[in-house]
This record gives structure tokens, C-alpha cells and sequence, in this order.
């Protein structure tokens, strides 16, 4: 790299006075976790958060210090699993016996809560994860229209069961149940989001909760502390801070875990799986690693396949599950496909998350920049090339995207899961080649088919649909709409996330049965207006 181009970059971290005031955070110091409905006081070890935005200093780039959290150790992480298991209190409990309408009071009150927190919460994201502003508004904005989705689907759900089934002489109401306490972790590039994404559904559901938040992103959090606590009956919700293998480690031994809600790596959800001592009364709701391909065949779009690859494998700098992590090109269409990709990445914005127009960020992990290298490197070994001019050039904890070709499986970036700013580009010349790798890969997510060519599409529709958990058909991978199911085959998922499908993972149906009697008729009839008195619907069968 000649050194006018990596001057450009230098521009990237400013220093303290440089950055708009409104923008700006004061340092959170943490020193309380939320135990049994109370904002619990901590006085021990603390960690401290750092952001992926560095300040120059007078000792060069230093990640800027956000604050700290309670480093609560295996003794108080187990007191909070207690107060989870009082308040479920085998089933019968204030939170799992309210009525649906009691809980949706509830939900209702903390969305109103944490709707008054939005703009700190995405400030916090912004400086925590390096997420755009954009991005990060999104991230606050689709996460309420997430919690009321799931209140519209609850409703219809109660509904449902609010009706009788009848056959062979038995009549039943199915009702959906709670089935306990629920263990819920997400990863850091969504720290709100993902880690709703299974809270809420569990929460409403009659549930009681214990989460832990990802180390990058925690603090994110800490303005919605109080609306847990003002929102939610003592018990129902509460944190663990800290590290995980020292205190999930014994919350799983212990056996009290009922669902293991987790979204992260597959290496950590099957390691905390094992823990549990009888792992088949465990439920595990999994959404974990994935390596998307896309395929851009020679009667693809070429623009089309360019800008939807880009976003598929550079949004958020490609810290997404979904993203496009692997393309493969078919080699007649290779050079201009190409082409046109590294003059997009090239001209793509690079800058703090706040800043105008900005696409490429400073990365939250630490070692990713090397681990990057590490990839960018053996493909290079291995015959490769960056084909952009600033590919992979690295400050500090910035990267900027680079474009890899030609890829092919003897290197680490046609198998492993980079989770960053690098696009591996695989030529090849028969479709049977990519339809080999995703039946040889360890995970079965997404994947987007570039064609115009109907007849193509068709051909191709069919064997991924049985290979991955969805095909896309000329456009990116992406999880939204958020009321679609969302899951993965292989190592990527167990269970299904979704608006609807999200309130069943986190329910049992649970049967009132008896003969179909005249006399049993009119007593199921007055219980299921008493069930319901309060509640929705008329509608039932008898
Ligand atoms: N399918 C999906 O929906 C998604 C999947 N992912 C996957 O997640 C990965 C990236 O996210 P990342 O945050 O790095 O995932 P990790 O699996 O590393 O972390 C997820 C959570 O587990 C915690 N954790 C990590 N190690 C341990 C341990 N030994 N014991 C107990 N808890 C632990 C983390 O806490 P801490 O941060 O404190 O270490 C975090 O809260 C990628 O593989 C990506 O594909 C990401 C997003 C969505
Ligand atoms: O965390 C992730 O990677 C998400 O599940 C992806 O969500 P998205 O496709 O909506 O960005």
C-alpha cells in the first residue's frame, strides 16, 4: 500500500474536541445488576469497556474508555438464577399465572420506558459497536416495532387458543404454557436487538428471565435497567455482569435452566449446552454461525449483483450472521463482475459512526484486525489478490473492506466464518461447484442467487431450499421481515425466531381435556369465558 492512500486514512479517529457535541457520552460506571426487582448495589471487581473509536494520544490510537460494569462472581450470579426460579416458582408464580392482558400491561409500560431512553441508547451503540448512526437507529426503532409486533401476535395467538377442538369424542382447549426459567444471550453486533429478539417472546409468554449481555454492547443497555425494574413484577427479570465462562459455567451445571435462549457462535452454545446435567429436559433455542454464498451466474445483472453483494457482505462491516461471506462468480461473467465490485468498495466511505455518509467503521473486537490479516495473508500464500488498492489496510481497530480473488478451497477464507470486512470472491465454471460447498459446509443459512435467466433460478431454487434455511432470489441475505421465520440448518440454528414463531419456541401447549358431554360442554363453556373474561375473544365453538 503507497503511503497517499493510507494518509487518507489517518483522518479517521479525531481527537475528544474534534467530535460533535451532540454525540458525545459521559463515561457509565456501573455498579448495579437487577436482582429480584431491586437495582442491587455492587462494590467489587469491575470490568471496564472500551470503544472501537480510538483517540489519538500523545502514546498513538488508544480505544476510548466508556465506563465499567460489575464483574459479579459465580456466588451472585447463582443468587440470580435463585430469584429466577422464586419467581417462576413452578409455574405458579405472579408472572407465569397473570392473564395474557396482565403481561401485555406490562410489555406495554417498558416499551413506553424505553422508548423515553432512544437517543442515549443509540448513542451508546454508536460509540460501543462502531454502528453507524443509521444502523443504529434502526437497531433501536426495528427492536420496539419488534416488541409491538409481538404483543399484536400474542393476541392473535390467545385468541386461538381461547377456541375448543374436538375428535373422536374428546373435546380440548390448547393452551400455550410457560416452561420456565429461560437463560437468554445474544452477541455484540446486535446488542439490543438480538437479545430481544428472544427476552421479549420468552418474557410474554409467562417465562421468568436471566440474561447476560455481550461484553461489547453492554452498556447499551444501562438506561433500560430501571424500566425492567419499573415494568416487570420482582423476579421476572434479571442480570448477570461479568464473564461468562466463570458465571453461566455453574448457572448450567446447576440444572435450573430450563431454555437456553442463545445467539452467538455455535462454539459457545454447544460448550454451555453440555453443561447441563440432564440435557434433555434442557430446551435449546439456537441461532448461531453461518457462511452464506451468494452465486452470480452469467445471465445475472451484473449492477444488481454488485450492490446487493455489497450490502449483503459490508453492512455493518459484515458483522452479521446473514452476511454474504463467500461469492462465487461464474467465471464468464468473473472479470467484470469483479471489476465492478472493487470499484463500489473502493469508493465506499470509511469514518467515525456518527459521520455523514459513512459505511466502514472501527471494529469492537479486539483481535479482529489480525485474525483479518491472518486470512487476507494465506490467501495471498496461496496465489490470491487484494484487487483493491486499500484492501485490508489496517489502523489500529479499523480495517478497511477488501476484495480477495480468486478464492479457492484450499484457503482459510473459503471455510471460515471471517465475520468482518473481507469479500472472498470464488470463480467458477459449473453451478454443481457451489452446490458442493454448501452441501460440504458445516452451516446452512442464507444463500442469494444472482440470475435473470428463469429457468436458472428455477433449476437452483430447488436444491438449496433442501440446503439452507432460505434463497434469495437477487438480493442480499438478510433476517427482516422480522414476522418471517427465521432459522438454519447444520450448526446455524435450532429452533425457529420470528414474531410468530418465537412466541411457540417459548411455550408448550398445554391441553384441558375431557368427553364431549353435554354437561362437560356448558362447564367448558362458563371456564373459558372465566379464562377470558377480561380478555379478547368471543369466538368460540359451542
Ligand atoms: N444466527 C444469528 O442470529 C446470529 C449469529 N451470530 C454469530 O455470533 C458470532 C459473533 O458473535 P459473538 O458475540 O462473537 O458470539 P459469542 O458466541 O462469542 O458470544 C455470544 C455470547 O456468549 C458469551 N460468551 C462467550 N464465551 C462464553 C463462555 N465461554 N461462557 C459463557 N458465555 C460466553 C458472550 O459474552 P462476552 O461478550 O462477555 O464474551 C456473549 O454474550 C458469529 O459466529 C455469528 O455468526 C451473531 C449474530 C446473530
Ligand atoms: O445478528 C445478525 O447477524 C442478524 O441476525 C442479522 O440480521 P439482519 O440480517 O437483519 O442484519
Amino acid at each position: 500500500m503507497d503511503s497517499a492512500n493510507k494518509a487518507s486514512f489517518h483522518e479517521i479517529f479525531k481527537s475528544e474536541n474534534e467530535i460533535p457535541e451532540e454525540y458525545k457520552v459521559a463515561e457509565i460506571h456501573q455498579r448495579v445488576y437487577l436482582l429480584n426487582g431491586e437495582l442491587v448495589e455492587w462494590n467489587g471487581d469491575v470490568q471496564n469497556i472500551y470503544s472501537p473509536v480510538c483517540i489519538p494520544t500523545e502514546n498513538g490510537l488508544e480505544r476510548k474508555l466508556l465506563g465499567s460494569i460489575p464483574n459479579i462472581g459465580p456466588k451472585e450470579a447463582m443468587e440470580v438464577l435463585e430469584a429466577c426460579v422464586k419467581a417462576y416458582d413452578n409455574g405458579l408464580g405472579e408472572w407465569p399465572t397473570m392473564s395474557v392482558e396482565g403481561r401485555i400491561k406490562c410489555m406495554e409500560k417498558f416499551v413506553y420506558l424505553m422508548i423515553e431512553q432512544r437517543d442515549v441508547v443509540i448513542k451508546l451503540l454508536m460509540w460501543e459497536i462502531g454502528k453507524t448512526l443509521a444502523d443504529s437507529t434502526k437497531e433501536f426503532d426495528r427492536t420496539v416495532d419488534y416488541i409491538n409486533q409481538t404483543i399484536d401476535a400474542l393476541k392473535d395467538l390467545d385468541r386461538e387458543s381461547s377456541r375448543f377442538q374436538q375428535a373422536e369424542g374428546t373435546i380440548a382447549q390448547i393452551r400455550r404454557a410457560p416452561l420456565g426459567v429461560v437463560l437468554s444471550m445474544g452477541p455484540f453486533n446486535y446488542p439490543l436487538n438480538e437479545i430481544f429478539t428472544t427476552l421479549i417472546p420468552a418474557l410474554i409468554m409467562g417465562n421468568t428471565i436471566l440474561f447476560k449481555l455481550p461484553k461489547h454492547g453492554v452498556l447499551a443497555h444501562y438506561p433500560l435497567l430501571n424500566a425492567f425494574k419499573e415494568a416487570f413484577p420482582k423476579g421476572t427479570v434479571n442480570t448477570l455482569y461479568g464473564k461468562g465462562s466463570e458465571i453461566i459455567t455453574p448457572i448450567m451445571e446447576s440444572g435450573k435452566v430450563n431454555v437456553l435462549a442463545f445467539i452467538g457462535s455455535s462454539k459457545v452454545a454447544n460448550g454451555l449446552k453440555k453443561l447441563h446435567p440432564k440435557v434433555n429436559r434442557l430446551r435449546a433455542i439456537l441461532s448461531l454461525d453461518a457462511k452464506n454464498a451468494a452465486i452470480v451466474t452469467k445471465n445475472a445483472n451484473l449492477d444488481v449483483a454488485v450492490s446487493e453483494c455489497i450490502l449483503g457482505s459490508l453492512s455493518f462491516n459484515g458483522q452479521r450472521c446473514t452476511a454474504l461471506k463467500l461469492i462465487f462468480v461464474q467465471k464468464e461473467v468473473a472479470e467484470e463482475f469483479t471489476q465492478k465490485l472493487t470499484a463500489a468498495v473502493s469508493a465506499m466511505k470509511a469514518g467515525l459512526p456518527w459521520e455523514k455518509d459513512v459505511k466502514i467503521t472501527p471494529l469492537p473486537e479486539v483481535n479482529k484486525p489480525v485474525y483479518l490479516k491472518e486470512c487476507i495473508d494465506d490467501a495471498l500464500a496461496k496465489g490470491a489478490k487484494v484487487l483493491n488498492e486499500n484492501g485490508g489496510f489496517t489502523e489500529e481497530s479499523f480495517v478497511f473492506p477488501a476484495v480477495v480473488y480468486p478464492v479457492n478451497s484450499e484457503m482459510k477464507l473459503y471455510h471460515e466464518e471471517q465475520f468482518g470486512p473481507v469479500i472472498p470472491v470464488v470463480p467458477f465454471d459449473d453451478i454443481e461447484e457451489p452446490i458442493d460447498y454448501q452441501v460440504n459446509a458445516d452451516h446452512g443459512m442464507q444463500v442469494s442467487i444472482f440470475s435473470e435467466d428463469p429457468m436458472e433460478v428455477s433449476k437452483l431454487i430447488d436444491p438449496f431450499v433442501n440446503l439452507v434455511s432460505r434463497v434469495n432470489i437477487n438480493c442480499q441475505a438478510q433476517r427482516g421481515p422480522d414476522v418471517f421465520p427465521f432459522t438454519g440448518r447444520k450448526d446455524s440454528a435450532e429452533g425457529t425466531l420470528s414474531v410468530f414463531d418465537a412466541l411457540r419456541s417459548f411455550s408448550i401447549r398445554s391441553l384441558v381435556a375431557a368427553k364431549l358431554t353435554e354437561s362437560n360442554k356448558n362447564l367448558l363453556n362458563s371456564i373459558v369465558r372465566d379464562h377470558d373474561s377480561n380478555f379478547l375473544s368471543t369466538d368460540y365453538l359451542f
